[in-house]
């Protein structure tokens, strides 16, 4: 039998890296999705292989030397989410540097722990084969860490005994409350080992789906009313949100005051987002006022991360391109290159938005449009093999 889970990549409304310091971030997932496979291989194979469809990488470890390099650990481990230590990274980069990871790129390193770590934690030992791709672009600012660590605590938990599903079900299922809140927390585990300060609203809007607000580790559900609609533009300028979050970090110790009252403004605009999307238009008169605040929003957002220092030559070049069109735009994620936001109102014409992303594309950038919304995390069974 094969398990399959799949977790959606999400958009930081507003809010990003304020949320990291316990102040409001509205974030929503996208339809675009991480794929986890999980096939179980007969227990003297001893083998986890491990292929990273996206990064074109495969790894392949024999169990009994996991199990060496964690024996440090005891087993078996803990069912209840519990966090890397550092010493326990060290030995996985022992496990990762044995299969010659190649320089070019030892960014991606982390996510080969954060697959150890929950592999072994919540399956144990267990001989597999595991494949991994993406629809979404790898550390881009749509959510790829918190999508990729969901997807496979989903499939891994639907194979541990911590989970009772329905092996039966044919096509995506999803998981009850309870289940899908130990999925968001191992993922989280996941996220804390490749974001090393995660706020955890990533993992939480990838889990759930649909639209949510987030404040120290609180997540409340938004019942968005409005029919929203962004141009996605991928600046392509690598970016690692490990590092963007520390910097702001950095710059908060360095000037507290200043910090807090931006942060503050910050959370005042994720509110007000809140806030309208929740609000039903009467008529388009007042749908296309509300449009408008969120693009203003948004500009002010930018205006806030581009003071924390997280914005980017490129990102800033996608706002000049947009403004030509009188839209508004900010980042979206950990910023620092990455990927854009571009609201497009209801009224605005396919052919403006056909204009724009040409635009957009003779800079090298990629433009793009996604479902935003819908379901969290699903699983389903294969038992063709
Ligand atoms: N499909 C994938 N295959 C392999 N590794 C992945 C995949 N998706 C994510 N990762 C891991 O996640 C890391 C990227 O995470 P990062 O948090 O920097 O970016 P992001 O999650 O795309 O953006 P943001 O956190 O701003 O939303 C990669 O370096 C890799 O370790
Ligand atoms: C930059 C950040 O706020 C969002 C990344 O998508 C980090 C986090 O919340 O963990
Ligand atoms: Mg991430």
């Amino acid at each position: 039998m094969e398990v399959t889970a799949r977790a959606p990549g999400k958009i930081i409304l507003a809010g990003e890296h304020a949320v990291v310091h316990g102040y409001t971030a509205v974030a929503s997932s996208i339809d675009l999705y991480t794929v986890f496979s999980i096939r179980l291989r007969s227990e003297d194979d001893d083998i986890v292989k491990l292929k990273l469809n996206d990064i074109g990488l495969d790894f392949s470890w024999s169990v009994r030397r996991i199990k060496e390099v964690l024996s440090h650990l005891g087993s078996p481990f803990s069912s209840t989410p519990t966090s890397c230590s550092l010493e326990t990274i060290k030995s996985l980069a022992t496990l990762v540097d044995e299969q010659s990871f190649p320089e070019t790129k030892i960014g991606l390193a982390s996510g080969v722990y954060a697959f150890l770590w929950l592999y072994t934690s919540i399956l144990g030992f267990k001989p597999a084969t595991v494949t991994v791709s993406s629809e979404l672009p790898v550390g881009a600012g749509l959510g790829s860490s918190a999508a990729y660590c969901v997807s496979l605590s989903a499939a891994l938990l639907a194979l541990s005994d911590s989970v009772k599903l329905d092996v039966s079900q044919k096509g995506w299922s999803t998981f009850n409350e309870s289940e899908a809140e130990l999925v968001n927390k191992w993922a989280f585990e996941g996220e804390k080992i490749i974001h090393g300060k995660p706020s955890g609203v990533d993992n939480s809007v990838s889990t759930f789906g649909n639209v949510i607000k987030f404040k120290s580790g609180v997540m409340t559900r938004v019942n968005s009313n409005m029919p929203l609609r962004m141009l996605i533009t991928n600046t392509k300028v690598g970016r690692d949100t490990k590092a963007l979050v520390a910097n702001v970090s950095a710059r908060k110790s360095r000037h507290p005051d200043a910090m807090c009252s931006v942060l503050n403004a910050i959370e005042a605009i994720s509110d007000e987002w809140s806030t309208i999307i929740q609000s039903h238009a009467v008529d388009d008169l007042y749908l296309s006022a509300n449009e408008e605040k969120l693009g203003e929003l948004m500009e002010m957002n930018q205006g806030l991360l581009l003071s924390i220092g997280v914005s980017h030559a490129s990102i800033e070049n996608v706002l000049q391109t947009s403004m030509k069109y009188k839209l508004a735009s900010k980042l979206t994620g950990a910023g620092g290159g990455g990927c854009v936001l571009t609201l497009l109102p209801t009224h605005i014409s396919g052919e403006v938005i056909d204009k724009l992303v040409e635009e957009l594309g003779s800079f090298g950038f990629q433009s793009f449009t996604a479902g935003i919304g819908g379901k969290g995390v699903q699983i389903s069974f294969d038992h063709s093999s």
